[in-house]
This record gives C-alpha cells, structure tokens and sequence, in this order.
C-alpha cells in the first residue's frame, strides 16, 4: 500500500540507526501529533492560544522529561528518544514543541540535577503528569544575549528570601504554576529560586501581538518584593553556568524540533507537487521542482545524522556545548529554507492556514534567536574552535 506521506518515505525514518525502542517512541508520538495536535493546531495559532487540551496527550507520549527517571515520573528514556519525541511535536508545531522542552529542559532538569530530593519529589511527578506546568525566567528586558548582566536580585532576610526584579519572553508564563527564576545574591552570584504561582507580588502579565509561536503562551515575570521560602533554591548549582547549562538540554531538543518542521513542509510540497497541476502536468513532473524536492531530503537527510550523531554523544555524555551549538544553528536555517521553498513550490496556497508552511515558517523566526541567536551559536562554536573569548 502507497504510504500516507504523513508517515514519512522510509528513508527519512533512520530506522538502521534506531533501537526498537526508539522506533516504538517516535512512532506513538507521529500518531498523536498527527491524531490531536496538527487537525486543531492552525484553528489554535489563528486565535493566538495554547491547546491546553493537548496537556494530558503530551504527559502520555512523554513529551514532559522524556529522559528523567522514572521513579520520579519522568519517561527514562535516552537522548534519541527525547529528541525524537521533541521532532514529531514540531512536525505538528514549534510553539507546541517550546512548551514541551521548556517543561522538560528548563524546569524539570535544574530540578532534577541541581535541586534536592525533597524539591525532586514535591515538583517532578506533578510536571511529568503536565498537572502543573513550568517556565524559565533568565531573559530580562535589559539582558539577552548576555544573561550574566541579569539585575533580578534578592536579598536573604533570614527566615525568606526578598526577590525583586523582571523577566521577558518567558514561554509559558501566562498558565504556569511554577516558574525556575536565575537571579543574583547580595555579592552577584546567579542562583536559581522556584517561585509558585500565588506568592504575593509575582504576577505573569501575557505578552500579546506576536506573529510567530502563535500557539504557545509567552509572557512576563515581575517580581515585586516577593518573599520566597528558604527550602526554593536549588542548592546544587550556582553561577551563569547552571542556566547555561539548561539551555545546551534546550538547544539539544531544538535542533531535533527543527527537523521535524522541515519535514512537514518537505511532506505537504511533495504531496502538493502530486496533485497541483499546470500545463497540463502534475507540477512534480518538471525538473526544477524535482531538483527542490531533491534538495530538501538531501538537508534533512544531512541534518539528521549531525543530530543523531549529537543523541549517540550525549547518550555518553560526551556532546560539547558547541557541537550543540552547530546542530541547533544548522538544523533552524535548514528549516528556514526548506519552508521558504516549500511555501514557493505551493505558489499562493502556501500563504494560506488551508497548509502548515506559513506558520511553520512564522515560528522558525522565534527558533532562530531563542536559546541563544543564530549569532551567538557561532560565537559559541569559534571560541571553542580558537579557545579566544570577545568578550573577555
Ligand atoms: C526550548 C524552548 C525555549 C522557548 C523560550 C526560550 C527563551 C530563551 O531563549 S531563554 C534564554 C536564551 N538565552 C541564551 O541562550 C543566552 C545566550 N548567551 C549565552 O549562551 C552565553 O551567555 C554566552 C555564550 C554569550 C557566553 O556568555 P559569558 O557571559 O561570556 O559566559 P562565560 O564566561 O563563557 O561562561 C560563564 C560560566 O558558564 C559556564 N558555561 C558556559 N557555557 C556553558 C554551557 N553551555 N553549559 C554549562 N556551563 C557553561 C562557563 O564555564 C563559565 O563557568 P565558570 O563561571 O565556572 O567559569
């Protein structure tokens, strides 16, 4: 039987470098993000609102810390695993995918490798079960590309915390129950405080008029004079490098997430070419639009092996930051481009929400600078090359 192109040629599924277990975790993520996710998704981006009737389905396909154990409710699963899970949600939508890795990179794992065992067990099942849901504040108005410069502070008042400044592009900050805040001690050092929901003083005001990540909440964190318990800061990691070390998990399942976009717009252009016919032919029939056909696989077929390549090496715990670096920068202008000729190959329906290429391409413009601008993953990946630091 001819395949539904939506279940991908077998030469894009990898499966010779897949385990079974792998195969059975992408294959049920597909069939969800293909069931629940993509037939409401466009409806959801136009009105500008997070599905959160898709919370539970995520949990289920284990889309909230796929690779934290089990005994604190996470999946268990390997580094190819999570970033399998993290590509078929993007097939579906990037700013569904955001939530998910920032529940799962950015909340459950500075929980999981610098919090305690009483802060594991009281937040890790309610995130892995979606009952609660987690942002990340470090971006502040003032402070991008270059988090060390943060101003959100607080100051330790013996039996409390005093915690007061704000954050800014916070995906999922509008519903959030629980947000892990980087902010500086009285002598500069960068911690990381987990702030609930209901403590006075923090409020989470929507930001709105975005035209990219459509589905998927962002907002601000003001911390107005916020008293937080002692027992909320995550006592194992501290300094610059605990938050940076969140974003290479972040940046890791981003550049799974990427792929997954390319290929549904490589998908609907294949399909499209199919069935659009000009001059009396499909168009898929003339050559130069084989050729972009030809050269969309040729991008995703490369950019998956770099990425596949990058789980082994985490799997080992052996990927550098800047080889995460160069995945995540290579994986997001693929993608760019794939939407870009895709949405070309559609003519004017590509500009529609009747196809997935125009949203995909409006969210790839937030993918290309968050978790660090397509620019800093440069900087990141030549310093490491030459060892020379700009900006020291
Ligand atoms: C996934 C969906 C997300 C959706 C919402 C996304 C919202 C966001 O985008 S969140 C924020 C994104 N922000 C960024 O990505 C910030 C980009 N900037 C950077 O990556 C860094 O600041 C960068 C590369 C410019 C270097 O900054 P710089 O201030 O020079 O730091 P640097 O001195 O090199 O490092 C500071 C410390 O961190 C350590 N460090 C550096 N990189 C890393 C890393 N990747 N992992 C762990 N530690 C690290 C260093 O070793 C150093 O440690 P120590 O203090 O012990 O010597």
């Amino acid at each position: 039987m001819k395949p539904d192109l939506f279940e991908a040629p077998d030469y894009y599924n990898l499966d010779e470098l897949l385990t079974d277990e792998h195969k059975l975790v992408r294959d049920a993520a597909r069939a969800w993000v293909k069931r629940e996710v993509s037939p409401i998704i466009e409806e959801y981006a136009q009105k500008a609102e997070f599905p959160k009737q898709i919370i539970n389905g995520l949990a289920e396909i284990g889309a909230f810390g796929p690779y934290i154990p089990v005994e604190y409710g996470g999946a268990g699963l390997d580094q190819i695993s999570y970033g399998l899970i993290m590509q078929e949600i993007e097939r579906g939508d990037s700013g569904v995918r955001s939530t998910a890795s920032v529940q799962s990179s950015l909340v459950m794992y500075p929980i999981w490798k610098y919090g305690n065992e009483t802060q594991r067990e009281k937040y890790l099942p309610k995130l892995a079960s979606g009952e609660w849901i987690g942002c990340f504040g470090l971006t502040e108005p003032d402070h991008g590309s270059n988090p060390g410069g943060m101003v959100t502070n607080f100051k330790d008042m013996g039996d409390h915390y005093l915690l007061n400044g704000a954050k800014m592009w916070i995906s999922n900050a509008p519903f959030a129950q629980i947000a892990v805040v980087w902010a500086k001690d009285e002598s500069g050092r960068i911690h990381g405080l987990i702030v609930e929901r209901g403590m006075a003083g923090f409020t989470t005001p929507e930001t709105h008029n975005k035209w990219s990540l459509r589905a998927s909440a962002t907002g601000e964190l003001i911390f107005d004079n916020v008293k937080v318990p002692k027992e909320n800061i995550l006592p194992n990691k501290s300094g610059l490098g605990a938050p940076l070390g969140c974003l290479d998990s972040a940046r890791y399942g981003i550049a799974w997430g990427a792929i997954g976009a390319a290929m549904d717009c490589y998908d609907t252009a294949l399909r499209y070419s199919k069935e659009r016919m000009q001059f009396g032919k499909p168009i898929g029939q003339f050559q130069l639009q084989q050729k972009k056909l030809a050269e969309m696989i040729t991008e995703i077929t490369k950019a998956q092996l770099l990425t596949w390549r990058l789980g082994v090496l985490r799997n080992e715990g052996k990927a550098t930051s800047a080889q995460i670096s160069m995945a995540k920068r290579n994986n997001v202008e693929m993608a760019i481009t794939i939407a870009r000729e895709a949405r070309q190959m559609l003519g004017g329906m590509g500009i529609t929400g009747e196809y997935s290429i125009m949203r995909h391409s409006m969210n790839l413009e937030s993918v290309i600078t968050y978790e660090g601008t397509h620019d800093i993953h440069l900087l990141i990946t030549g310093l490491d090359i030459t060892g020379l630091n700009a900006f020291k």
